[in-house]
């Protein structure tokens, strides 16, 4: 089923990642040979990163960046820092890229990179080094036409201004299109910020419509509070939904009434457990110390917003909600996946649910490519359009097919696109 490679051990997120294309090009009727091709990266990047310490000495820090297939156009892909990251993660993340690309309609293939580094442990000196020297690292194989990075997990828009200054520092003039998720202050848009969240309420309320007429008043739990999912929180509140739980690392903030999402505005510089801690000191939210505890909470619609493989084999029975929409890039494993299926829960799936950041990357790349500005109210409807565009193409798609999630749709729907470049290109 998977393929062998000598150069990296395959983990559970990238069996799973596998599975689920091997399961696309299957129903999609597709030649194995697309398989073959696209189970493997079409190259990586190993690089040693040494950082000089505040107090002394150096730390050398391992990073990746996996260039998985450019049929489409450019490689297009985040960048993660995280302690535990593996080269296996990030050839899984750079393979649902390219999926999410194709499936967006962007001209742009998958690409994803990683650091192995817990940023909250380095000083903002060390952080600001360490993302030069990966910059610098990349700089032989990155490009505003070649390979384009932007945020993960534990990156954000300050990195994306110091990567994007080494880079133009090392071409001797501005490249503004190399990195996006830019600030505003710096070739970046103000949408950018919170657009996979944006994108992550859009596609919510697209399928709420679809499931029960509309999203008012329906009731949401979301697993994580970083960048997706405490955006998610805004916008889904913004769009008439109820967001009663957000969890994240040191437990879960749980309001009956609704929480008071308004917090997330007004405190743009908390995430994470520090807002979980807000919504239970200043809106009267009770605090459940097991993070855990998000998953059996008795919802209309769970959004896990965090890391992936969270919902797994031993419990996917535990979800109450009827709706999953995963934030989070890989957050069900395929036993949960069926698992859920069997028990009558949508699982609209990562690439579809979270394209949002990409598209709004697109439209900044677009921007800074012709040196144009869009005002933020014209971005965010373009992004709406775009993304409301993709959940009715997938849903039809998935609702003329018998037995199929709504990932085995898109997943189909983002490999005929890729076959169909590969042939005409004569690759295949
Ligand atoms: N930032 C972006 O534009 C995009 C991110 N994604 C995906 O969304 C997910 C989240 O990414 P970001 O929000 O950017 O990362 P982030 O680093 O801003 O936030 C992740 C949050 O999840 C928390 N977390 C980790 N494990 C947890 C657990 N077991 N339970 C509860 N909380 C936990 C962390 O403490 C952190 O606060 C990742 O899977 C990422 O690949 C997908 C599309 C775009
Ligand atoms: O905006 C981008 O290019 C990165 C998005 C990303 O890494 C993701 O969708 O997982």
């Amino acid at each position: 089923m998977v393929y062998i490679t000598g150069s990296y051990i395959i983990n559970a997120f990238l069996e799973n990642t596998l599975i689920t294309i091997r399961r696309g090009v299957e129903l999609a009727g597709l030649p194995v040979e697309l398989y073959e091709i696209l189970s493997r990266p079409r190259r990586v990047l190993i690089v040693n990163i040494p950082v000089r310490l505040d107090g002394g000495g150096f730390e050398v820090f391992e990073g990746y960046r996996v260039q998985h297939c450019d049929v489409l156009g450019p490689y297009k892909g985040g960048v993660r820092f995280h302690p535990e990251v593996t080269l296996a993660d990030d050839v899984a993340l750079a393979i649902l890229m390219t999926l999410k690309n194709s499936l967006a309609g962007l001209p742009y293939g998958g690409a994803k990179g990683a650091v192995r580094v817990d940023p909250k442990k380095l000083s903002q000196r060390e952080l600001e080094e360490l993302s030069r020297g990966y910059a610098r690292a990349i700089a032989p194989l990155i490009g505003d036409v070649v390979d384009i990075p932007a945020p993960d997990v534990g990156t954000n828009a300050q990195i994306m201004a110091w990567m994007v200054d080494e880079y133009s520092k090392i071409k001797g003039y501005n490249v503004p299109g190399v990195f996006t998720s830019k600030p505003p202050e710096l070739w970046g848009n103000p949408v950018r910020e919170y657009a996979t969240g944006f994108g992550v309420a859009v596609a919510t309320r697209e399928m709420a419509k679809k499931l029960w007429g509309g999203i008012e008043g329906k009731t949401v739990a979301i697993q994580g509070m970083g960048n997706v999912g405490r955006w998610t929180a805004y916008w889904l509140e913004k769009m008439g939904a109820k967001v009663i739980a957000v969890s994240d690392i040191n437990g879960v903030a749980y309001r009956k009434e609704g929480l008071n999402v308004e917090l997330i505005q007004k405190n743009k510089g908390l995430t994470g457990p520090a807002l979980v801690e807000l919504f239970t000191t200043k809106d009267n939210a009770e605090f459940v110390k097991n993070p855990d505890a998000i998953f059996k909470l008795d919802v209309d619609i769970f959004v896990p917003a965090a890391i992936e493989n969270v919902i797994r084999g031993d419990n996917a029975g535990l979800v109450k909600a009827r709706l999953v929409v995963e934030g989070a890039n890989g957050p069900t494993t395929p036993e949960a996946e069926r698992i859920l299926y069997e028990r009558g829960v949508v699982v609209v799936p990562d690439i579809l649910a979270n394209a949002g950041g990409v598209i709004m990357s697109y439209l900044e790349w677009v921007e800074n490519l012709q040196w144009y500005i869009w005002d933020e109210e014209e971005t965010r409807k373009r992004l709406e359009n775009i993304m409301v565009n993709n959940v009715e193409r997938v849903y039809k798609r998935w609702q003329r097919e018998k037995g199929w999630t709504m990932r085995d749709a898109a997943i189909v729907t983002a490999l005929e696109r890729i076959y169909n470049a590969m042939k005409i290109r004569g690759w295949i």
